[in-house]
């Protein structure tokens, strides 16, 4: 029940899921579960997203004509059902029962519960027959696969796609000895420096390290922006959009003398809390970083700017049914004028590094391009194949890191991909 009402928020008003699913202020229906049942429906809710245009597809060709449109509702109550019965490994019955059910409960759905009882049931028998013929169908919606065919060609946009299916696993970044800690952890040790976890169920809490503060979740590619400053001891480094403090905690630990720079009060909360768990310090503002002047010109600057978010699809498999076209070129002109404002805070010499986890050029390469060709004082200074073994192919031919989902390939035991980000390193003349 909460999973179709909360998929309705999703698909039909944008609701982002990470708020509805909020232990303290989340949907109501959702908060009334008890823990196994939040995590069924968060199952429930990914895997529905990750597979929605296939789903739609074999539930249309199911039916003799489309539902009416006042039938949303029973739409979700659908969809929802297909992706227990298709996808996840639970009891298929249960998931038809229920659909079933959910008809009979809403007046304006009732007289379609012999339809919903008898589609479904079908669905489970030809499982198999409709999970192969459903290969052919894209993923993603239309939309977000033309912009990820013009920006990296058809064969590539399709392995993205593909990638964002598989749920991502979990990384580490550690303050030191990553070896060492990648043994500990019966982790693999990534290009990025980053270590991932095996197949992992549980909390990360328990691990070793964790209380300790020796470790941190991030993903690898996320990990990579605050790698490229440098040697950074000593260094007085601001950071423009810092919580929940994942590439704060990496600058610090790097030696750097860092202000954080956070314009939510909660979040700069969490900021807070987290640097205190790993035992690093830096200097926490709670301010509109467009209000931010140094006394002195800084040696660098991380921007690590909101962004549409499409590269964490394998994570929040909501947002290409939250986000639009329009909210992508909305943040770019935000991102835009914050990266103006960014580097005016360095000194000359000084480097600002741009990054963000969305994987549309508008917010990346277009963006710099465009920033290079009107301010003849900044330059780029290229990222080096030769300084990143095993992630060259990261590396753009005008010295970015431009990581997709399908980069990064599976180990024994260990899942593959990460990420999509973009990272570009300016300084200012
Ligand atoms: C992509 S997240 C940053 C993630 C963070 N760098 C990390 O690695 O953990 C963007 C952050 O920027 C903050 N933010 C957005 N607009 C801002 C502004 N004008 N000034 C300061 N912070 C802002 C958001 O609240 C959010 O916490």
């Amino acid at each position: 029940m909460a999973a179709a009402k909360i998929l309705a928020a999703v698909i039909d008003k944008k609701t982002p899921l990470d708020g509805m699913l909020d232990a303290v202020h989340g949907n109501p229906a959702y908060k009334a579960l008890s823990d196994a049942d939040r995590a069924l429906v968060r199952a429930i809710l990914n895997t529905t997203l990750r597979h929605l245009p296939r789903i739609e597809k074999s539930l249309s060709l199911m039916l003799d004509k489309p539902l009416p449109e006042g039938a949303r509702a029973l739409q979700h109550v659908l969809t929802t059902a297909a992706a227990q019965i298709l996808y996840l490994d639970v009891p298929s019955h249960a998931a038809v029962d229920l659909a079933v059910e959910q008809a009979n409960r809403d007046p304006r759905n009732r007289r379609f519960a012999k339809l919903v009882n008898a589609l479904l049931r079908r669905m489970v028998r030809e499982r198999d027959a409709i999970l192969a013929a459903s290969h052919t169908i894209l993923p993603v919606p239309g939309w977000f696969h033309a912009r990820l065919v013009k920006a990296y060609g058809e064969a590539e946009a399709r392995r993205i796609a593909e990638a964002q299916l598989t749920p991502a696993p979990i990384d580490l970044t550690v303050k030191a000895e990553p070896a060492l800690w990648a043994e500990r952890l019966n982790a693999r040790l990534l290009p990025t420096g980053s270590l991932r976890l095996a197949a992992f169920e549980g909390s990360v809490a328990a691990l070793p390290g964790f209380s300790e503060g020796v470790w941190w979740v991030q993903d690898a590619a996320a990990s990579l922006p605050a790698r490229l400053f440098g040697p950074l001891a000593g260094k007085r480094i601001a950071d423009l959009c810092a919580a929940p403090g994942g590439k704060t905690a990496q600058l610090a630990a790097l030696g750097a003398e860092v202000i954080a720079i956070e314009q939510s009060a909660n979040r700069a909360e969490r900021l807070k809390e987290n640097l205190a768990r790993l035992s690093l310090s830096a200097e926490v503002l709670n301010i509109d970083l467009f209000a931010y002047k140094p006394d002195e010109l800084l040696d660098g600057v991380l921007l690590d700017a909101p962004c549409s978010s499409t590269g964490t699809t394998r994570r929040h498999p909501d947002v290409l049914w939250t986000k639009s076209m329009k909210d992508i070129e909305k943040l770019a002109e935000l991102q835009a004028r914050m990266l103006r404002h960014a580097l005016t805070l360095v000194k000359p010499g000084g480097l600002v590094v741009f990054s963000n986890c969305s994987l549309d050029p508008l917010e990346g390469e277009d963006l710099v391009a465009a920033l290079l060709r009107d301010n003849p004082g900044v330059e780029r200074v290229a990222v080096r194949r030769e300084d990143w073994p095993g992630l060259e192919e990261a590396i753009s031919p005008a010295g970015d890191f431009r990581t997709t989902p399908a980069m990064i390939a599976p180990g024994e035991g260990y899942a593959g991909g990460m990420d999509g980000f973009f990272a570009c390193r300016l300084r200012r003349r």
